[in-house]
């Protein structure tokens, strides 16, 4: 049997009439790295917090470890990094983090949470003089402070600007391939795409796809077919009796959008659920695709294929 880090089971939290998390299940395995992907108000932050035993849900049960949640954070075996929470004036970093390392049932050395959180050159700042992306690194190196199993990270690089991102998001990994299990919650589609293993994508309460990036995208099913077409290779004068119903009549197509710019070429880009077959219909159309390219849709456009769908779906349900 796979151990488990974490399991929601049936689980439901209200804040008054709001769902905020609506029949949760959910089974976090040892190793991964867990992208938390939804718009606001999804219920991200909630889910985490019902994580770490913050908050009891209403109905269902989630645990850590097999146990309760506080019993695995007794224990030392969770890291986390919220997104609520001032950090302690007053202090220089290296005694924040002394701090945060002394107090951890499993706590690391100084020196190598520094070192692992990319801080070493802020040790002796005073923490309320960091910048907003500087003090976000500060609470990563609190939640790496002990020989944590599972380090769970609500949007954890809201005000870094890209190069720190890109630091923090290293040294995130080099967590992973040490064998913990990330969890982090994230509006950075293009970073859960890149970084983790596996993406949840809540919606309105509700996981509604769970799989790695590329497997979502495939979810999304779509495809982008762009192309030219020149007046110049129509049969009849200057193209004039081109008919975009042609294209939004070809196998798959959602949309299609038809521009201009440059006298005698119209550039076309179809968005298909089958590209192979619009490619194939296409062809056999006797129109004349120039420079034709099939792209897969970006994780962002596939995650609002699918949200859009879903609200689709509500609407005929009330109609
Ligand atoms: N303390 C609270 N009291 C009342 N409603 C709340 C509370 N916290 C969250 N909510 C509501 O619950 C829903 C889920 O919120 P949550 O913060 O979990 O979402 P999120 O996905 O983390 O959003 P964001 O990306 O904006 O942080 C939202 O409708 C939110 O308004």
């Amino acid at each position: 049997m796979v151990a488990e880090v974490a399991a929601f089971r049936g689980v439901g939290k209200n804040y008054g009439r709001v769902r905020a998390v609506d029949g949760l299940d959910l089974v976090l395995r040892p190793g991964e790295t867990v992208a938390l992907l939804g718009p606001n108000g999804a219920g991200k932050s909630t889910s985490l917090d019902l994580l770490l035993g913050l908050r009891e849900p209403d109905q269902g049960s989630v645990t850590l470890f097999g146990g309760t949640p506080r019993s695995a954070i007794e224990a030392g075996r969770v890291g986390a990094m919220l997104q609520s929470g001032g950090l302690m004036a007053d202090v220089k970093v290296r005694e924040l983090v002394r701090l945060a390392c002394d107090v951890h049932p499993r706590g690391r050395s100084v020196t190598g949470v520094l070192t692992d959180a990319g801080i070493t050159e802020l040790a002796e700042r005073r923490v309320d003089k960091l910048s907003g992306g500087q003090e976000q690194r500060v609470r990563f190196a609190l939640a790496i402070a002990g020989d944590n199993d599972l380090i769970v990270l609500d949007e954890p690089t809201t005000g870094m600007d890209v190069s720190v991102r890109q630091a923090f998001w290293a040294s995130m990994r080099a967590q992973a391939d040490a064998g913990r299990t990330v969890l982090f919650a994230t509006h950075y589609l293009e970073e859960a795409d890149s970084i983790a293993d596996r993406v949840l994508v809540l919606h309105r309460g509700r996981l509604i796809a769970d799989g790695s990036s590329a497997e979502i995208k495939a979810r999304a099913g779509a495809r982008r077919v762009s192309f030219e077409l020149h007046d110049a290779d129509f049969p009849t004068a200057a193209g004039q009796f081109f008919d975009e119903g042609v294209l939004r009549t070809l196998p798959g197509v959602q949309s299609l959008d038809v521009t201009a710019r440059v006298p005698g070429v119209r550039t076309v880009r179809i968005r298909t659920a089958d590209a192979d077959a619009s490619v194939a219909a296409l062809y056999r159309s006797g129109l004349y695709p120039r420079g034709l390219e099939v792209a897969g849709l970006g994780l962002e456009q596939a995650f609002l294929t699918i949200t859009g769908e879903l609200d689709e779906a509500a609407k005929e349900n009330v109609r």
